[in-house]
């Protein structure tokens, strides 16, 4: 039974179709980015898994609890840290009566350490409080009753670098000690340093769910040749060759430079390259930005071929958006 099991999940708004037969299974023990360009549908499916929305069609088990059923649901939550998006305290209320109302529904086991690790200033009222200080409240309120599983939406906005690498290691180790964490963000660098597995949501629909370390390894390369003379279009006909710019560097002295990110073999690109000078090859790993772009974009999910676009782009129409 894994932590979080998601089968046909479907919400439909009547103009929306925010959810559209979402199936994935959150495994006990890992950090899962969930991810996606705003109003994907990511919220929509945490309020499900909240037991906040009802789904259309479809079934969200958490902690091998129906969400649907009230019983079962309450019996998830008391093993469940949520951190809304915003979380709404009361505005009249210090941080401590936060946490004492906090620890009197759900128990505290663990306010102490977690107290010292984010420090949020507990004397005073919360309309007081920074956003900062809110999401510092948020944690301690989200992990003090030692929960199993932890939904987290955008976790660490609103906190400095210092807090976000601390939070960053706190994740870690509870996830090493057996906690498991669903979160979604918008923070690839945080996304590439906490998660164990990704699913990417657009339009309503998964379109994958994979490890962090094979969504790098098809983001591919940046290849920047510099090359004296203008390379033919036919010699940058390769497979794996995405959104290809050249730029003219100035005088013919000066050559061309090409940019491009490449999924092919370098052994069939370099030996196309072989009859060219090159002032300058370089082959570096491509961003996550850009990855999640495509998938964004729908490039991914829908095949496309970009060899069309290497055609025009290297007949001389660099148009100056890759769109990748
Ligand atoms: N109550 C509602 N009634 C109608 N449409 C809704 C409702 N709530 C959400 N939607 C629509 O459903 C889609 C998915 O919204 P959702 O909030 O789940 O996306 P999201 O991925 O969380 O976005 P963001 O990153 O911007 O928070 C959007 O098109 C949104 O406008």
């Amino acid at each position: 039974m894994a932590a979080i099991e998601l089968e046909g999940l479907t919400k439909d708004y009547g103009e929306v179709l925010a959810n559209a037969d979402v199936t994935f299974d959150v495994e006990h023990g890992e950090i899962f980015g969930y991810l996606g360009p705003n109003g994907a549908g990511k919220t929509t499916t945490i309020r499900t898994l909240l037991g906040l929305l009802s789904p259309t069609a479809g079934t969200a088990r958490v902690l091998g609890q129906e969400v649907t059923d009230e019983g079962q649901l309450i019996e998830a939550k008391r093993r469940l840290g949520y951190l809304p998006d915003s979380p709404a305290f009361d505005e009249t209320a210090t941080g401590r009566e936060v946490l004492e109302l906090h620890a009197s529904i759900k128990g505290d086991e663990r306010s102490e350490e977690l107290l010292d690790l984010f420090d949020p200033p507990l004397d005073r009222e919360i309309r007081e409080y920074s956003r900062g200080n809110v999401q510092k409240l948020g944690l301690v309120a989200t992990f003090m009753h030692d929960p199993d599983l932890v939904i987290l939406d955008e976790p660490t906005s609103g906190l400095d670098p210092l807090l976000q690498q601390r939070f960053n290691e706190f994740v870690r180790a509870e996830r090493d000690d057996g906690l498991t964490v669903f979160f979604s963000s918008h923070i690839l660098s945080e996304v590439r340093k906490l998660c164990d597995r990704v699913g990417i949501i657009r339009d309503g629909r998964l379109v994958t769910v994979e490890p962090v370390e094979s969504l790098l390894d098809r983001s591919g390369k940046v290849v920047r040749l510099h090359a004296t003379e203008a390379i033919p279009r036919q010699a940058l006909e390769i497979d794996g060759v995405h959104g290809l710019e050249t730029d003219a560097t100035g005088g013919p002295s000066d050559g061309t430079e090409y940019v491009f990110t490449f999924t092919g073999d370098v052994n069939d690109l370099l030996e196309r390259l072989r009859e060219y000078r090159l002032l300058d090859l370089s082959v570096e790993e491509a961003p996550l930005e850009e990855v999640f772009m495509r998938f964004y974009d729908g490039e991914e999910a829908g095949g496309d071929d970009r060899s069309d676009e290497a055609d025009r782009v290297a007949a001389g129409d660099t148009g100056g958006d890759d769109g990748v």
